[in-house]
C-alpha cells in the first residue's frame, strides 16, 4: 500500500512512474516505517532554536532581500530552513527524500554481515586518505569521551560520483571503488536526480554568498564541479527508537559538517544545534568551544534544513560560520520511532587546495583553524579525511 508522506502532497506512485519501479517498491513492503505514518508532535516545552525560513523560489529569482537574509544568517549561526516549494529542484528534494529514505530502510534491514561488506573507508590505497563512502555501523565512534558511550545510529554514505556517472552498466560505474547494495543500485536514477538538485541548490547559495564578499561566484563553482571527483554524498541515517527516557543516547555525536554546504531532510525531532556560534572550524575533542546549551531544531514540513560546513569557513577565512550540532532521539512519543534522515553534503573537489578565497570581504590575514598546528596547504580529500579522524572515526585496513 502506498501512503502519503508528510512533507508534501506527493505520493510515491506519482514519483515513480514506471511499472517496474512500482513492482520493486511493492516487493519490499515497509513495516513500522514512521516516515509515512502520522508523526506525534514534540513536547511543547522544549528549548527550540528559532531558525529563519528562506524561500528557494525567491533565491532563484535573485530576490535581493532574501539574498541579504541568507548572508546575515551565514555570518551568524549558519543554519536555516529552506522552503522548497515552487521550483523543479526544490520539488525533486521534497519528493525524492522520502523515496531515498525508503531505499535506506531496505538497506538497513539487511543482515549486519552483509552491511559490513560495504563498510565505510575500506577502499583506497594504503597511506592515502580514505574515501568516506559506504556503511557505518552502530557504535563505530565514541560519542562521549567521559563515559565512553558510543553512537547509536547507523548510516550509509552514497557517493555522488557513482550515482551520477554517465554510464548505465553498474559494472562500469564504481569510480570510487565502492560497491552498492541492490536497494540503492535499483534507485540509481532517483539518487542521481536528487544529487544534481541538491548540488545545484548548494551552488546557488554558495554563489550568492561569495558574491557578497566580492568574490566572483565562478571561483566557488570551479571548486565544486558536479562532474569532477569529490567527497559529495547522500547520507541516509537510521537512529533506533529511544531506549530510556532519561538518557541522551547520542545518535550522531557533536560535530560541524566537514564540507562546504549541507542540505538536510528529516522527519522527526532529534537534531540539536549549539546555542552559540562556534568559530573554530576544527576541534580535536569534538566538543563545543563556547559556553551555551543544546537547542532542538523542529523539522518544518516542505522545508530542507541548510547549514554551512567547515570548508565554507576555511574558504572565507572565518567570515561564515559552521554551526555545531548533534542528534539524539526525540523526547516523548516521537522517540518511540526509528529516526531517518537524508543529507546531501556538498564537498570541494578532491584536488582543491583548502585555502581562503581572495575578495574584498575576506580578511587577508592568515587564520589558524587547526587548533594551533602549523597551517598546511592540504587538498580537500586529505583535509576532510583528517577532519574525520579528528572526530574519532576509525577505518579498516584498505581492501
Ligand atoms: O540526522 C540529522 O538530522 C542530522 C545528521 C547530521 O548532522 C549529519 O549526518 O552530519
Ligand atoms: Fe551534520
Amino acid at each position: 500500500m502506498l501512503r502519503r508522506p508528510l512533507t508534501s502532497g506527493y505520493t510515491i506512485s506519482k514519483y515513480n512512474t514506471t511499472s517496474r519501479k512500482q513492482h520493486l517498491l511493492q516487493a519490499h513492503p515497509l513495516h513500522n516505517s514512521v516516515l509515512f505514518n502520522n508523526i506525534p508532535t514534540l513536547p511543547p516545552d522544549l528549548p527550540t532554536v528559532p531558525l529563519e525560513t528562506i524561500s528557494l523560489s525567491k533565491l532563484l529569482a535573485r530576490d535581493a532581500e532574501e539574498q541579504a537574509r541568507v548572508f546575515d544568517i551565514c555570518k551568524g549561526r549558519g543554519f536555516f530552513y529552506l522552503d522548497l516549494a515552487g521550483s523543479p529542484a526544490g520539488e525533486t528534494i521534497l519528493h525524492g527524500a522520502d523515496a531515498i529514505a525508503r531505499a535506506g530502510e531496505r538497506t538497513f534491514a539487511l543482515p549486519l554481515e552483509e552491511k559490513l561488506g560495504y563498510i565505510m573507508g575500506a577502499t583506497g590505497a594504503p597511506g592515502q586518505p580514505r574515501q568516506l563512502f559506504g556503511y557505518k555501523k552502530v557504535g563505530a565512534t565514541v560519542a562521549d569521551k567521559a563515559t565512553g558511550a558510543r553512537d547509536t545510529a547507523e548510516f550509509f554514505n552514497v557517493a555522488k560520483d557513482d550515482m551520477t556517472a554517465p554510464c548505465s552498466d553498474p559494472a562500469d560505474m564504481p569510480r570510487r571503488g565502492a560497491s552498492w547494495p541492490a536497494a540503492i543500485l535499483e534507485q540509481r536514477e532517483l539518487f542521481a536526480g536528487y544529487m544534481r538538485a541538491a548540488h545545484s541548490i548548494g551552488m546557488l547559495i554558495l554563489g550568492l554568498l561569495v558574491d557578497k564578499l566580492g568574490v566572483d561566484p565562478q571561483e566557488i563553482w570551479n571548486r565544486h564541479r558536479l562532474e569532477e571527483l569529490a567527497g559529495d554524498h547522500v547520507r541516509i541515517t537510521r537512529g533506533p527508537p529511544r531506549d530510556k527516557e532519561e538518557m541522551p543516547e547520542i545518535q550522531t555525536p557533536s560535530h560541524c559538517d566537514f564540507g562546504t554546504i549541507t542540505l538536510l531532510m528529516n522527519w522527526l525531532g532529534g537534531l540539536q544545534v549549539w546555542s552559540e556560534s562556534s568559530r573554530s572550524a576544527t576541534l580535536t575533542d569534538g566538543q563545543p568551544d563556547v559556553p551555551g546549551e543544546w537547542l532542538w531544531v523542529v523539522p518544518k514540513p516542505g522545508c530542507a534544513i541548510i547549514n554551512l560546513g567547515d570548508a565554507a569557513v576555511k574558504f572565507t577565512n572565518g567570515v561564515f560560520c559552521s554551526g555545531r550540532h548533534r542528534v539524539i532521539p526525540a523526547p516523548g512519543p516521537q522517540g518511540k520511532f526509528p529516526r531517518y534522515s537524508v543529507v546531501y553534503f556538498v564537498r570541494p573537489e578532491d584536488n582543491v587546495i583548502m585555502e581562503a578565497l581572495e575578495g574584498a570581504g575576506i580578511p587577508a590575514e592568515k587564520k589558524d583553524f587547526s587548533g594551533g598546528e602549523a597551517e598546511e596547504k592540504l587538498t580537500a580529500c586529505e583535509w576532510i579525511y583528517r577532519q574525520a579522524l579528528n572526530l574519532g572515526n576509525q577505518f579498516p585496513d584498505p581492501k
